[in-house]
């Protein structure tokens, strides 16, 4: 169904693309006159380039003649203007010089597909610079795949940034949906516990307190993540990639999937809203036995306690799963994302609240003798092997 698009004059004109630019490297600044010429071919395009490059355009436009979206916001009917609102919010505070280059590469693609539409690309779109993670966008799909499979895709400090960069590139991409897995056996063994090893005596109070504020900043993106949100667990899961699932839209698991979280072990406590979320989710008691008694559950116990969405057979899941997540994908972007901001709306006050206190008691915790010994032992044991 095509949605009708009221624009106005000066829009229409910001709107319809086609221009013969000179390509300017992704790191120049874009001139004004280039930008003006870019506008100007927008009116030369005979055909329609479609709502979402018209609204992609629209925003690009505007952040780049007036910065950031500071206008209040429109009701959630009035949808054409809430529709580039949202457009131009999603930029955040892309600076002026970047929204202008990219409004001059999209005008510039416009021009130069044959038939003036643009053709979807269905190849996928590798995202360069992460060292940790491989970041990919075909079909509509974002998929962030943890990649140290040697490690067993433990999160170290310079991935916990990466996932935080690729979250808010996939909040702001033309993907419908965004998919986290692992990359190996496992989905993911937790934190990884040289983040705590080799600090310089003295710093060991700035090392908790870095730490606390990277986790809680981390765990808000996840709370604040705008589109639906999938866990792709396709192996064991330890710590915080288990505590992380209370806060994902669908979580299917692979049969070999169990769910760790060795907190008292380890002389920590919960994080990523756990706390929170897998009483709700589970119950008290069940949550008790995985937060506090460090309980592993099998991929169907998981299941069971609504921790988990389903569960697959190993030799199917992947082929299972990803049929499944490219017809989700295909379904209305807007809508999707709306509804889940609906769901999850009503708690996000209490969800961040809950983030700061988890990672307040952590702060503690990581400076106490009993965290100490217990990733000292960890790697002893290992040494011993
Ligand atoms: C700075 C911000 C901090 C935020 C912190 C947020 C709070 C988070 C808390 C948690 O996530 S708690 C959970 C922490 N994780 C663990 O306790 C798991 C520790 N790992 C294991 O128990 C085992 O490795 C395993 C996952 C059960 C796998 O055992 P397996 O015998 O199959 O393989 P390994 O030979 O042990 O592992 C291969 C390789 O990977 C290294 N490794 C695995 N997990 C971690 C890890 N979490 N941290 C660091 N290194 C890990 C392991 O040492 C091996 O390395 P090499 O010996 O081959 O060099």
């Amino acid at each position: 169904m095509g949605i009708c698009f009221p624009y106005s004059k000066t829009v229409y004109a910001v709107c319809f693309p086609v221009i013969q630019l000179h390509t300017t490297g992704a790191t120049m600044r874009v001139s004004q006159e280039v930008f003006e010429k870019a506008k100007d071919q927008l009116k030369l395009l005979k055909e329609d380039p479609g709502n979402e490059v018209k609204l992609k355009l629209y925003a690009l436009f505007k952040q780049a003649t007036e910065g950031p979206c500071s206008s209040p916001k429109p009701g959630m009917l009035d949808f054409v203007k809430k529709a580039k609102w949202d457009a131009w919010s999603s930029l955040g505070s892309l600076s002026k010089d970047n929204a202008r280059q990219k409004y001059v590469d999209l005008v510039s693609s416009l021009v130069s597909s044959k038939s003036s539409i643009q053709v979807k690309d269905t190849t996928p779109d590798s995202k360069h610079g992460y060292e940790t993670l491989q970041v990919t966008t075909t079909d509509n799909i974002t998929k962030i795949m943890l990649n140290r499979p040697e490690k067993k895709n433990a999160i170290t400090t310079q991935m916990y940034r990466e996932i935080i960069q690729a979250l808010e590139e996939a909040a702001k991409d033309d993907s419908v949906i965004t998919v986290i897995t692992g990359n190996g056996d496992y989905y993911c063994s937790g934190n990884d516990l040289n983040n705590f090893t080799n600090i310089p005596s003295g710093a060991i109070e700035k090392m908790a307190k870095d730490g606390a504020v990277l986790l809680e900043n981390f765990v808000k993106h996840f709370i604040d993540f705008p589109k639906p949100l999938i866990a792709v667990v396709n192996g064991p899961a330890v710590g915080i990639s288990v505590t992380l699932l209370g806060l994902f839209d669908i979580v299917y698991a692979t049969d070999r999937a169990t769910f760790h979280t060795p907190f008292s072990e380890l002389g920590q406590s919960p994080e990523g809203c756990s706390s929170y979320m897998f009483p709700k989710i589970m119950g008290l008691s069940k949550a008790n036995e995985m937060l506090l008694f460090n309980k592993k559950l099998t991929a169907g116990e998981a299941y069971a306690q609504g921790l988990v969405t389903e569960v697959f057979p190993d030799w199917t899941f992947e082929k299972e799963v990803w049929i499944r997540l490219k017809a989700y994908a295909n379904l209305p972007k807007n809508s999707l994302a709306l509804s889940k901001q609906l769901i999850r709306g009503v708690e996000k006050e209490k969800l961040h609240a809950v983030n700061c206190q988890e990672c307040e008691l952590l702060r503690e915790r990581w400076l106490s003798d009993e965290c100490m010994n217990a990733i000292m032992s960890f790697f002893g044991k290992k040494s011993k092997l």
